[in-house]
C-alpha cells in the first residue's frame, strides 16, 4: 500500500478510485463479510447525517434512488427514516423487478414496509424538505440523461438541500469531471477511503461537507493495493526540522536566477525559500541590478550574472544543490539555454518555472531530453496555460494529464490550480485540498518556487519538497485570506511552520 519515498502514514491520506474501492469491495466479500452488511452500515451513516441535518420529521424527506448499490443504500436510508419516524418518498428510476442482489433485497425491505416506490421523475420532488441523492455512485458510465438529468436540474434551480450518497450523481469518481450534470449537495457521505472526485474540481464544489463513514472494511482489505492518489498534507512528507549541529551550509543553499527587467519576481522567490528555511539563497542577476536585489534582503547574496560563462560560474559551486529559473526571466534563446546548461550540471534539484517553462513552448522535446538524462531532479511548476504550452499532446482530466506530464518529462509536475496537483514520474500524484481564491495574484507562484526549492535544499525529495511547498502555499493563502498579496505570503509561514513543527510533535 504504501509508495517508495511516502511517510507510511499516507496510507491514510489514500484516496482510492472507483477500481479498487470494487476490489476492497471484493476482498471484505472473501474474507466473509456479508456485503448486506455493507450496504446497511452505508445507508445508516447517510440516515445519521440526513437527522442530524434535518431534525423536522414532518418535513418530506425525498430520497433517489438509481439502478445499481448506489440506489440499494437509498433504500437503505428511506426505511431507516421511515423508522425513525420521518416522511420519506422514495422515487427510483427503474422498475422494481429490474434490481439485482443487496438492492432488490433493500428494495424488498422497503416493501415490506407497505410504502410505495414512484417513479422518478421531476415532479417526485414536489414539497421535498431535503432530497438523498442514492442515483448513481461509483457505477456511473456515461453522462446522466432523462428523467435523471432533469431531477438534478430541479433540485439545483430550486436550491433543496441535497445529501449525496458516496458522491454527486454525475460526479466521475476517479476524475472530479461531471458527466452531464450533478446536484449542488449540502454535504456527501462516502465510505471507507475518500475518492479522488471529493477533492478534484469541478467535483468539490458539488459535494459541499464531505464525511467519510466506516462500514465495516478495514486495512485489512485494501492489503495489496497500489495506491498512488494522496490527499496532500502532513500523513505524505515530514518537513525538516534543523538540530543543534547545523548551520547555514548544512541547511541547503539555493542559486536563483533573476532579471532587472522584472526584479520583484526573483525577490519574491528568494523570500519564499529563506522564510522556508534555506541556510543561504544566492542570486545571480544583471551587474546593474545588483543594488535592487541586495536593498531588502541584506541576508541574501548576489553574484553577478552578464554572460554565459558567469552563470557557469554560479552553477559550478557544488555547494548550490537548488536551483530557481525562471521567475521574472523572459521566455527567450538566452533563458533556455540557461536551463539546458543547469540540467547539464550534475547532481541538482532544478525547480522551472514562468520564462523557465515557456521558454520551451517550441521545443518542449528539447526540455524532457535534457530532463531524462540530468543526473538531478527537476520540478516543473505551470499553471494551466504554461501547462498546455508544454504538453499539448496530452488530453483528459488535470489529474490525468498531470500523471502523464511527469512520465513524458521525466519530472515532478506540480499542475496549479484551485486543487493543485503534485505529479512524480512513477505515478503518484497528491492533490492540495485547501487552496484559497485568493491566491491568485501577481507574484504568488513566484513564491511558491522559492518554498519548494528551500525545501529541496533541506534535503527533502524533489517531490516531497514540491507536495510540502505547495501544501504549505495554500495553507498560508487560506490564512490570509482576502486582501492578501504575494508579499504577505512568506512572512506568515512562520506562524504556519510554528505550527507545525514547535506546537505539535509530527
Ligand atoms: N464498494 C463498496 O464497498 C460498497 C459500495 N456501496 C455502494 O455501491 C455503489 C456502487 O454501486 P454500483 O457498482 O452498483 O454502481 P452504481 O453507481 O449504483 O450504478 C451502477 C448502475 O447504474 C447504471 N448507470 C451508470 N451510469 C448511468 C447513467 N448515466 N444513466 C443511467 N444508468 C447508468 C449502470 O448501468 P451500466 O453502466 O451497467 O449500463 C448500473 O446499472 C457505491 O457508490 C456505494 O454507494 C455501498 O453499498 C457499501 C459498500
Ligand atoms: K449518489
Amino acid at each position: 500500500m504504501s509508495v517508495s519515498g511516502l511517510l507510511p502514514s499516507s496510507q491514510h491520506a489514500a484516496l482510492l478510485t472507483v477500481e479498487q474501492m470494487s476490489a476492497v469491495d471484493a476482498a471484505a466479500a472473501r474474507a466473509g463479510v456479508p456485503t448486506l452488511d455493507l450496504m446497511e452500515n452505508a445507508g445508516r451513516a447517510v440516515a445519521r447525517d440526513v437527522m442530524a441535518i434535518h431534525e423536522d420529521r414532518k418535513g418530506l424527506v425525498v430520497v433517489l434512488c438509481g439502478p445499481g448499490n448506489n440506489g440499494g443504500d437509498g433504500f437503505v436510508v428511506a426505511r431507516l427514516l421511515r423508522q425513525g419516524g420521518y416522511r420519506v418518498r422514495l422515487a427510483c428510476c427503474v422498475d422494481v423487478t429490474v434490481l439485482r442482489g443487496d438492492a432488490l433485497v433493500n428494495a424488498h425491505r422497503w416493501q415490506a414496509l407497505q410504502e410505495p416506490v414512484v417513479p422518478l421523475t421531476e415532479d417526485c420532488l414536489d414539497g421535498a424538505a431535503l432530497v438523498v441523492d442514492a442515483m448513481f455512485g461509483a457505477g456511473l458510465s456515461r453522462p446522466v440523461d432523462g428523467d435523471v438529468l432533469a431531477c438534478i436540474r430541479r433540485i439545483n434551480d430550486r436550491s433543496i438541500k441535497c445529501i449525496a450518497v458516496d458522491v454527486p450523481s454525475g460526479v466521475a469518481g476517479n476524475s472530479g469531471e461531471i458527466l452531464g450534470d450533478a446536484p449542488r449537495c449540502l454535504s456527501t457521505v462516502t465510505f471507507f477511503r475518500p475518492k479522488p472526485a471529493h477533492f478534484l474540481y469541478p467535483a468539490k464544489a458539488y459535494c459541499g461537507a464531505l464525511r467519510v463513514a466506516d462500514i465495516g472494511l478495514t486495512p485489512q482489505h485494501e492489503a495489496g493495493l497500489l495506491c498512488q492518489t494522496f490527499l496532500n498534507g502532513t500523513a505524505v512528507w515530514a518537513l525538516p526540522r534543523p538540530s543543534w549541529s547545523d548551520h547555514k551550509y548544512s541547511r541547503g543553499h539555493v542559486l536563483i536566477f533573476g532579471s532587472a527587467a522584472m526584479s520583484g519576481a526573483a525577490r519574491l522567490a528568494m523570500r519564499g525559500a529563506r522564510r522556508i528555511g534555506a541556510g543561504l539563497v544566492t542570486a545571480a542577476v544583471p551587474a546593474s541590478a545588483l543594488a535592487v536585489y541586495g536593498s531588502d534582503a541584506p541576508g541574501a547574496l548576489q553574484v553577478p550574472w552578464d554572460s554565459e560563462d558567469d552563470a557557469l560560474k554560479a552553477l559550478q559551486d557544488a555547494h548550490r544543490t537548488v536551483v530557481v529559473i525562471g521567475p521574472g526571466l523572459p521566455a527567450d534563446d538566452e533563458t533556455r539555454r540557461l536551463v539546458l546548461m543547469a540540467l547539464r550540471q550534475g547532481q541538482r534539484t532544478i525547480v522551472l518555472d514562468a520564462g523557465g517553462l515557456s521558454a520551451f513552448a517550441d521545443h518542449p522535446d528539447v526540455l524532457f531530453a535534457a530532463i531524462q538524462s540530468s543526473a538531478g531532479q527537476v520540478v516543473l511548476t505551470p499553471h494551466e496555460g504554461e501547462f498546455k504550452r508544454l504538453f499539448s499532446s496530452l488530453a483528459g482530466s488535470r489529474l490525468d494529464r498531470s500523471r502523464q506530464a511527469a512520465v513524458l518529462s521525466g519530472a515532478c509536475v506540480l499542475l496549479k490550480g484551485a486543487d493543485t496537483l503534485v505529479a512524480r514520474p512513477d505515478g503518484a500524484v497528491v492533490i492540495t485540498p485547501q487552496a484559497s481564491p485568493y491566491l491568485a495574484t501577481a507574484g504568488s507562484g513566484d513564491v511558491l518556487a522559492g518554498f519548494i526549492a528551500g525545501l529541496a535544499a533541506q534535503g527533502m525529495s524533489a517531490f516531497s519538497a514540491t507536495a510540502a511547498g505547495a501544501w504549505l502555499h495554500a495553507e498560508v493563502g487560506r490564512q490570509l485570506g482576502p486582501g492578501l498579496i504575494a508579499e504577505d505570503l512568506p512572512e506568515c509561514l512562520p506562524t504556519v511552520l510554528r505550527r507545525l513543527l514547535v506546537e505539535t510533535t509530527l
